[in-house]
């Protein structure tokens, strides 16, 4: 399956018609409404010669993620993306891509098990944040969570540590994480 970003070209335009379908790789400063829809390879094509556009069979790559803000003694803990990652060593709230089928908590359970080796329990939800990277766009789903059982062992992350929500601030963050933080220490306020 394929996620395609059909723009919507006026707030007022109820049509989304073929001009509009694929005509954008939203830059980070794009404000207009983008609707994100799934569809086979088959409509995916057609779509594409309709649109006579250029970029099948490469896609603009949308992915949906998890993360969790895990709290403990009044700290949150946080990850340093490896140097060999995507978006090398900027800090993230661990977890990952949402599997076909997974639900966003199972993802977030799984993830954090495989990440870190530890089981916890997710609680409230953040709010989504959708950003757009140069090469591609994230929708970002962030869930509050507590460890149940296991101590933090590394697998993939160059680094994690628990620190005080005051100083959440201060680490080069991946961007889409920054509407995280904000929330959270809102949240917290
Ligand atoms: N886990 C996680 N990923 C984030 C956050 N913020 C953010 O932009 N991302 C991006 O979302 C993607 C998450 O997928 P991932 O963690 O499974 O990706 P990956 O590239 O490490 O693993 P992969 O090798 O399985 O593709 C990464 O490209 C990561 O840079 C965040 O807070 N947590």
């Amino acid at each position: 399956m394929y996620n395609i970003i059909i723009r919507i070209s006026s707030p007022k335009s109820n049509n989304i018609d073929a001009s509009n379908i694929l005509s954008i790789i939203p830059p980070p400063t794009n404000k207009l409404l983008i609707a994100n829809f799934t569809v086979t390879e088959a409509t995916y094509a057609v779509l594409c010669i309709l649109t006579k556009s250029v970029q099948f069979p490469y896609l603009y790559h949308m992915i949906d993620v998890t993360c969790a803000l895990i709290e403990q003694q009044g700290k949150i803990l946080i990850c340093q993306r490896s140097a060999t990652m995507n978006l090398p060593l900027k800090w993230e709230f661990p977890g990952g891509k949402i599997e076909a089928g997974e639900t966003k908590v199972a993802c977030l359970i799984r993830e954090i098990k495989e990440e870190l080796g530890l089981d916890i329990v997710p609680g409230s939800a953040l709010p989504t944040v959708q950003h757009h990277y140069p090469d591609f766009s994230i929708t970002l789903y962030p869930f509050l969570a507590v460890v149940n059982k296991g101590t933090v062992k590394l697998t993939e992350h160059a680094q994690a540590i628990w620190v005080l929500p005051d100083a959440l601030r201060n680490y080069e963050w991946a961007e889409a994480d920054i509407p995280v933080v904000d929330a959270y220490l809102a949240l917290l306020a």
